[in-house]
């Protein structure tokens, strides 16, 4: 396949034509009485059409069949995909799951939706205020089948494989260590250079197919937490051209431009926050997507891994290559890890004695590494599969912090020099 082209930025205006039709973004309007091509206007919103300029977004797609142009919907079987939070009781422990598995393409074939499933999570679906995570496992394409969400919208890490997207914007080819967001208002932190630049996020380019595939096209729809699919005659990448300021976009991990302490002490992972999808209370996230990236440690007089910590905000973790660096065995790529609200957690007791008697000096942490994070103000909530069915869960995790031991010193106040 020829390489993909992109747009780069982050929350512009954009627009684009597939290049088979030139001319076709209606011009200096939205809704001509006949549209260029013959094509149909859909627009497509991503914000309450009240909010103000600066935060409204929405685009406009030019297409060969609007996308109401499907039979009903009706209900299917939802495989592992829950919004259900009170499967099991509660459990405050640290958790681990080592690398969930992908079925074998030679067993079972399994798309990207049947291959959804729900890990933990917390909020109502009603309200639209809330969180999951899922864990997908897939070995095939979707075959004259697509997805969308009406409950919320995907932050999506692929760890092995390549994700070929297709959408109504365009196509991405999304690989590990790239990121892709389908596709939600986050924003990325403050400041005008450094951390997550806004031209390293890229937008497909219009791409429409004109398929016909007479009642055999399905679109799977999740909604209010259920899933349900409406067949079509034609593919629903139809959309010849768009403008707008809500697209799906990609992002590759190594540009993130890494700030760390240049002093003194462990920052807090703030300094590693990618993207921020906001709760209605200023500061606090629904959800902080946060990575651990290759990088220089150079802090002086300093415990350089991650301090031990109990958060008002849940964690979980993942890791997409290499080792992370509170945690040299058990936590491993492709597998995850929820330290929940309040829940004691910090390096593992070999990283601690390490790294409390290690000559400090300029050092690489994390080389050929990505781990992330999304931090969460909600309390989440472990799923049946995610404690059970995924037959992941590490029920030793607990051990890597038992050799921890006291090196108190009643006597002597001086800490003794590192060798
Ligand atoms: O728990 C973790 O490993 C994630 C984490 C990393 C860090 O550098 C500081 C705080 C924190 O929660
Ligand atoms: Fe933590």
């Amino acid at each position: 396949m020829a390489e993909l082209k992109y747009i780069s930025g982050f929350g512009n205006e954009c627009s684009s034509e597939d290049p088979r039709c030139p001319g076709s973004l209606p011009e200096g309007q939205n809704n001509p009485q006949v549209c260029p091509y013959n094509l149909y206007a859909e627009q497509l919103s991503g914000s309450a059409f009240t909010c103000p300029r600066s935060t409204n977004k929405r685009s406009w797609l030019y297409r060969i069949l609007p996308s109401v142009s499907h039979k009903p919907f009706e209900s299917i079987d939802e495989g592992q995909v829950t919004h259900n939070w009170d499967e099991v009781d509660p459990d405050p422990n640290q958790l681990r799951w080592k690398p969930f598995e992908i079925p074998k393409a030679s067993q079972k074939k399994v798309d990207f939706v049947s291959g959804l499933h729900t890990l933990c999570g917390a909020g109502d679906i009603k309200s639209n205020n809330g969180l999951a995570i899922h864990i997908f496992l897939c070995n095939t394409s979707m075959e004259n089948r697509c997805f969308y969400n009406s409950d919320g919208d995907f932050l999506i890490v692929p760890q092995k494989g390549n994700l070929l997207i297709y959408t109504e914007f365009g196509k991405m080819l999304v690989q590990p260590n790239e990121i892709c967001v389908i596709q939600i208002p986050w924003v990325f932190l403050k400041g005008a250079n450094g951390l997550a630049n806004p031209r390293d996020f890229l937008i497909p380019i219009a791409w429409y197919e004109d398929r016909q595939v007479p009642g055999g096209y399905t679109v799977i729809n999740k909604y209010q937490g259920k899933l349900f699919a409406a067949k079509q005659d034609v593919s629903p990448f139809n959309v010849v051209a768009w403008h707008g300021n809500y697209t799906p976009y990609k992002y590759n991990l190594k540009n993130f431009m890494v700030i760390n302490s240049v002093a003194f002490d462990h920052a807090d992972p703030s300094i590693f926050t990618v993207l921020t999808a906001k709760s209605v209370r200023p500061g606090v996230a629904i959800a902080d997507f946060v990575i651990f990236p290759p990088r220089w440690g150079v802090a002086d007089k300093t415990f350089r891994p991650p301090y031990y910590h109990r958060n008002c905000m849940s964690e979980f973790m993942g890791l997409i290559r290499g080792h992370y660096e509170a945690k040299q065995g058990g936590f491993l790529p492709g597998g995850g890890s929820l330290h929940s609200t309040m829940t004691p957690h910090g390096p593992d007791a070999d990283c601690f004695e390490k790294a409390s008697k290690v000559k400090l000096a300029p050092e690489r942490i994390a080389d050929g590494t990505m781990a992330f994070m999304f931090e969460s103000s909600l309390s989440l909530a472990v799923t049946k599969w995610g404690l059970k069915a995924s037959r992941c869960l590490d029920e030793n995790y607990h051990k890597c912090w038992e050799p921890l031991k006291s090196h108190f010193t009643p006597n002597s106040r001086n800490p003794a020099e590192p060798n």
